[in-house]
């Protein structure tokens, strides 16, 4: 297997991990504690390492449904909104206890697009996540769905899980983003339709035709799919940062992205 040798990937100071949730929530509706406990391990031992670790986390509508005993994600808004303020409260929950099995010190953050708008909320938010960072704790942040609408609607293109972990890489001049779904990586159509789609291992650059092999989730409680994916991954090349996308399935894959195995899609401009 071919090593990719980075520092940024292999030696990266601060990492962000998003989470989808897919990784989070098995597709018969219950929670994945399989998961989320060794997501909890694996971050914790970073941190151990020295490492600086953000996690951003999808999750509150999917663990809201299990919790309310819903099957079917509520069809209007407010509904949405309130399975999500159930669910957010449950997931962190979960994670606090997880996480206190390896004695580590988690915070919740919710965040809504005022950071990007507005200079003060930005710097609020940076320091407070500058201060975790100082203190040893891994935050764990999410949209705050009540007062952000523009996810759960799908109405607009801003303001998924996968675009806000771009946008907490760049506040915190994080060097590597990884993306964990349920899916080993890009690939050139849906796997899941097409059985003869191969994965890309090795993304420089995206173009329109790499778009247009981006579709859109199979899952009924993920929402971006992969075309919101690879609009966070542009974002991410634009600014010359790394990003690996690789399947959550087992988070201890992410020990492997840092040994530089090749796994996942990289996203890495060329002379970077
Ligand atoms: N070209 C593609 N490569 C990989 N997955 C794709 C592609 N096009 C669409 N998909 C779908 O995107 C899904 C991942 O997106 P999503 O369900 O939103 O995950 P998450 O909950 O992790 O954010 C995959 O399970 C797959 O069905
Ligand atoms: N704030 C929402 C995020 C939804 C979302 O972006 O989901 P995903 O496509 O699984 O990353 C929630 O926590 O359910």
């Amino acid at each position: 297997m071919e090593k990719i040798m980075y520092k940024e990937i292999t030696d990266p100071k601060r990492i962000v991990i998003k989470v989808g949730t897919t990784t989070l929530i098995y597709p018969n509706g219950n929670i994945n504690l399989a998961s989320i406990d060794e997501l909890a391990f694996v971050l914790t031992d970073l941190q151990n390492r020295g490492k600086e670790v953000i996690l951003v986390s999808s999750g509150a509508i999917g663990v809201g449904l299990n919790q309310l005993q819903l099957n079917q994600r509520p069809f209007s808004i407010p509904q949405q909104q309130a399975v999500a303020a159930v669910g957010q409260a449950e997931l962190m929950d979960i994670y606090n206890q997880r996480f206190q099995v390896y004695s580590q010190q988690t915070a919740q953050i919710l965040l809504t697009r005022d950071i990007i708008e507005f200079p003060e909320s930005r710097n609020n938010v940076i320091n407070t996540l500058e201060e975790l960072l100082a203190m040893g704790i891994i935050p764990i942040i999410n949209e705050n769905d009540t007062v952000a609408v523009d996810e759960l609607d799908h109405l607009t293109k801003f303001g998924d899980n996968d675009r806000l972990s771009t946008i907490v890489s760049e506040l915190t001049r994080a060097e590597l983003l990884i993306m964990l779904s349920d899916i080993d990586g890009f690939y050139s159509d849906n796997p899941l339709k097409n059985k003869q789609a191969k994965l890309h291992r090795r993304i420089t650059k995206i173009d329109d035709e790499l778009m247009k092999q981006a579709g859109a989730s199979n899952n009924q409680f993920g929402t971006g799919g992969m075309s919101s994916k690879l609009k966070a991954a542009k974002r991410v090349l634009d600014v010359n940062g790394s990003m690996v996308l690789a399947n959550g399935k087992r988070p201890k894959i992410i020990f492997d992205i840092l040994k530089g195995a090749e796994v996942g899609t990289l996203f890495k401009g060329e002379s970077f």
